[in-house]
């Protein structure tokens, strides 16, 4: 059985938004929902546990309970970092589970494909993360702005979301973490901490991470490409209809 753990219990600062940003509208519905949809169109998937700020809780198991097009959802009380948000998510995953998935809540533009190659990546070897390459060169930098080396571009990659282990590695994982005081900026280099290797797959560019305002517009400019393209498919079409018609016209006037 496969569950995916979604963590949504920030405040979203960097937002500066009054309330949780998961919850800021991006086109027609909320940015958990979008993620929570999407997840649900993958039929790999069984089941959901979301991760809400302690005092979010209770509203949110309503609305989502409530929801249609939702796949069986728990919705547990996160912790002060990401990773303890993640680690009480993992302590309600049923027995029944083998692989857990970890995706963040703000990330709704996640495909059904990037979702299925991490989770063919971790039935091959335990653990899998969509990633990227990076477009920008990257530098490390020291005191004073002072730039310290370049490392080669070619070895650089974003970590997404998913990510995805089998459970007991996850557990694991997290316990150790715990014990040795380790805070990680995502699951994998929990992992990579107990000396597990973890394969990166290929993600996608357009899955970003909503962080700050200009990400909603950017989310909003892909949503609405997509809603183009299916008017322009719509029209493309009419065209090809449009053209089939003709030829059959004038293959009538030739006989
Ligand atoms: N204590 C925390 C912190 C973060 N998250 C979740 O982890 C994901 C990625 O975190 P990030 O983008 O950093 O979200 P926030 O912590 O909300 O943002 P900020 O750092 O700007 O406050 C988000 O879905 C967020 O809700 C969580 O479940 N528990
Ligand atoms: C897990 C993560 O999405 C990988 O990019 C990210 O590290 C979590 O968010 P944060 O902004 O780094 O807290």
């Amino acid at each position: 059985m496969i569950t995916a753990i979604f963590p949504a219990a920030g405040k979203g600062k960097r937002m500066g938004a009054p309330f949780n940003k998961v919850f800021a509208a991006l086109s027609d519905k909320p940015i958990l929902i979008h993620t929570l949809l999407s997840f649900s169109r993958c039929s790999a998937v069984d089941n959901f546990i979301v991760v809400a700020a302690p005092d979010e809780v209770e509203p949110v198991a309503k609305v989502l309970h409530s929801l249609p097009g939702i796949k069986p959802c728990k919705v547990v009380a996160g912790g002060t970092e990401r990773q303890y948000s993640v680690y009480n998510g993992l302590r309600q995953v049923s027995p029944k589970t083998d692989i857990v998935l970890v995706h963040d809540a703000a990330r709704p533009l996640i495909s059904p494909n990037v979702i299925n190659n991490v989770i063919s990546e971790v039935v091959r070897s335990g653990a899998a993360v969509a990633a990227v390459p990076v477009t920008n060169t990257i530098k490390v930098i020291g005191d004073d702005n002072m730039v310290v080396n370049t490392p080669d571009r070619n070895t650089l990659w974003m970590m997404q979301t998913p990510q995805g282990f089998k459970k007991d590695l996850l557990v694991g994982a997290h316990e150790q973490a715990r014990q040795d005081g380790y805070l990680g900026t995502d699951d994998a280099s929990l992992v990579e901490h107990i000396g597990h290797p973890v394969r990166v797959v290929m993600g996608d560019y357009k899955n970003i991470k909503i962080t700050s305002p200009d990400d909603l517009i950017y989310a909003e400019a892909i949503l609405g490409k997509k809603a183009v393209s299916k008017v322009k498919a719509e029209v493309s079409v009419a065209i090809s209809n449009a053209f089939e018609e003709m030829k059959a016209k004038i293959f009538k006037t030739r006989i």
